[in-house]
C-alpha cells in the first residue's frame, strides 16, 4: 500500500457518517482523496451522491487494487470484522468508527497490523471529534498517566441533559438522539452502557498497554436510574453523568469500569451538555487536562474520520507503544468504590456486601444509601442487575485502601463504642 501520493477511497457505508465524510471530502480539495466506491446495504434507498458510485458487492472495493484505502462506516459489526479483516489481509490501510467491532476483536486487529504491516485508524471510533485517542499514543507515550475520567457516549449525555434540564420524558429524549444521529441503529448499545464500555476498552489498549475484553469490564448505562435519584443530585446540587474511569492505582495496577456517577461543579465534566463529551486526564507532573468536543453526530464524526484519511498521507500509524513495552500493566478489582445505591424495597441489595454505610434514608416509594463496598463484590453482585435497582458512583468515588477506617472502627468497638451507630439509619 502506498499512500503517500494519491489516497483512492472505497467507502463502506452511507448513513449518518459515511455521508458525513462523502461530503466533508468534497470540500477538502487540498486533500487529493478520491471515493471510488461506496458500498451500501439497501440499494433501492435514495442517495445524495451519484448512482454510479454505490453497490452492494463489497468485493468491487475489497478486490479492487487500485483503491488503497478501506473506510469503514457501517452499523454492523459481524459484517465490518469481515471488511476490515479482508481489508488488511489485501494491504489496504483501513480507517473506521466502529468501536464494537475494535473492542471486541482487539488481539486479531492487531495481529493483523502487523502481520501485513498496515495502519488502521479509528480515531472516530471514541469520544466523535476528539483527539483522544492519538493524544494518548503521541504525547502520553510514557508512563505519567495517572486516570482517565470521561463522558464518552453523546446519546446518554443528550438523555441525560434533556430529562434532568428540560424534564423532557426518557422516551422522547431518546426519540430525539436517535432523529439527530447520534444513537447506535439498537440504542440499547447506548443506554445500557455497552458502547461507552467499547470506548473504554479501546482507551485502555491505548492508554495503559491493557489489552481486554469488554466482557471482562463492569459497566452500567443509565436505563436504571430512577427519577428520585435525580431530585437527590439536584437537592445536592449535583449532576449524574454516565463516565468511563481508568485509574492507577499506588500499586501501579489499573482500576476501571463505566457506570453512572455523581458528578459536582469542581469536575470539568459538571458542564458538559448534550451529545458532548469530555474526558479528564490526569498526569503525574502536569495534573488535570480536559478535552471537550462533540461525541457524536454526522460531522464532528466525520472530521474524525478526515483527519485519520489525512494521516494515512503521512503514513501515520499507532505503535501500542504502551503494549510492547515496560510501562505495560495490568487490571486490578482490589479498590473500593464509595456509591450511593437507590432501590425499592430492603430486600432489593444486600447491604451485607458493603463495608460500611455513611447515610441511609427512606421515602414511602424508595429507599436510599450511601456507602462503600469493595470493587470485586459489587462487580459479582446479583442485586446491581435488578431493574428497580439504581448504583450512582459518588464524587472521587475510587478509595484504594479502607485499613485506617477499619483500625479505627475496632478500636472503638474495643473502647465499647459502635462506630457506626446512626449510619444505619434504617436497620
Ligand atoms: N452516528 C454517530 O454519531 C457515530 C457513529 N459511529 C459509528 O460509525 C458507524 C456508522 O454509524 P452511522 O453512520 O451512525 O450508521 P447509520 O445507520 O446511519 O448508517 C449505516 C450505513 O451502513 C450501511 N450498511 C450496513 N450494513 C452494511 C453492509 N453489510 N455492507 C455495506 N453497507 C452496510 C447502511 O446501508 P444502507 O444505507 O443501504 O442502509 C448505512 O448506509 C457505526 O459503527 C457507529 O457506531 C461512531 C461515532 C459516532
Ligand atoms: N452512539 C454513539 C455515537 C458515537 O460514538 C454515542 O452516542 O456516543
Amino acid at each position: 500500500m502506498n499512500t503517500a501520493n494519491k489516497l483512492t477511497i472505497g467507502l463502506f457505508g452511507f448513513g449518518v457518517v459515511g455521508e458525513g465524510i462523502y461530503q466533508v471530502l468534497q470540500q477538502t480539495p487540498s486533500l487529493q482523496a478520491t471515493i471510488k466506491k461506496i458500498c451500501v446495504k439497501h440499494p433501492e434507498k435514495p442517495r445524495n451522491a451519484p448512482p454510479e458510485l454505490f453497490t452492494t458487492n463489497g468485493d468491487e472495493l475489497l478486490n479492487d487494487p487500485e483503491i488503497n484505502v478501506i473506510v469503514e462506516l457501517i452499523n454492523d459489526a459481524d459484517d465490518a470484522y469481515h471488511i476490515v479483516t479482508t481489508a488488511l489481509k489485501g494491504r489496504k490501510a483501513v480507517v473506521s468508527a466502529n468501536k464494537k467491532l475494535i473492542a471486541h476483536h482487539l488481539p486479531e486487529l492487531l495481529q493483523l497490523q502487523k502481520q501485513y504491516d498496515i495502519p488502521f485508524l479509528y480515531e472516530a471510533a471514541v469520544c466523535g471529534a476528539i483527539p483522544i485517542i492519538r493524544n494518548l499514543e503521541e504525547y502520553y507515550d510514557n508512563d505519567l498517566l495517572r486516570g482517565i475520567c470521561g463522558i464518552v457516549n453523546g446519546s446518554t449525555n443528550f438523555i441525560l441533559t434533556k430529562i434532568l434540564a428540560e424534564n423532557l420524558p426518557y422516551a422522547k429524549a431518546l426519540q430525539q438522539a436517535q432523529d439527530q444521529g447520534f444513537a447506535e441503529t439498537d440504542p440499547t448499545l447506548d443506554v445500557e452502557g455497552y458502547d461507552a464500555v467499547n470506548k473504554l476498552t479501546i482507551l485502555l489498549a491505548h492508554g495503559y498497554g491493557i489489552v481486554t475484553h469488554p466482557d471482562q469490564l463492569l459497566f452500567r448505562g443509565i436505563n436504571q436510574i430512577h427519577a428520585s435519584d435525580a431530585t437527590y443530585a439536584a437537592e445536592k446540587g449535583l449532576q449524574i453523568k454516565l463516565t468511563a474511569q481508568a485509574k492507577k492505582l499506588s500499586n501501579g495496577k489499573v482500576a476501571t469500569f463505566v457506570l453512572p456517577q455523581l458528578v459536582t461543579n469542581q469536575s470539568k465534566l459538571f458542564d458538559v451538555p448534550n451529545e458532548n463529551n469530555g474526558v479528564v486526564i490526569e498526569s503525574s507532573f502536569s495534573d488535570k487536562q480536559f478535552l471537550y468536543g462533540k461525541g457524536a453526530g454526522r460531522f464532528p464524526t466525520a472530521s474524525a474520520v478526515l483527519s485519520d484519511i489525512s494521516a494515512l498521507r503521512y503514513q501515520y500509524r499507532y505503535e501500542y507503544r504502551k503494549l510492547k513495552s515496560a510501562l505495560r500493566t495490568e487490571l486490578t478489582d482490589d479498590f473500593y468504590l464509595r456509591v450511593f445505591v437507590s432501590c425499592a424495597s430492603d430486600s432489593d441489595v444486600s447491604r451485607e456486601d458493603f463495608e460500611w454505610i455513611d447515610e441511609a434514608y427512606i421515602t414511602n416509594k424508595r429507599q436510599f444509601f450511601v456507602g462503600v463496598i469493595r470493587f470485586d463484590k459489587l462487580k459479582a453482585a446479583e442485586w446491581l442487575r435488578k431493574p428497580q435497582v439504581s448504583l450512582l458512583v459518588c464524587p472521587d468515588g475510587i478509595i484504594e485502601g479502607i485499613e485506617e477506617r477499619q483500625l479505627k472502627k475496632r478500636s472503638l468497638e474495643l473502647a465499647g463504642v459502635n462506630s457506626l451507630a446512626g449510619a444505619y439509619l434504617l436497620n
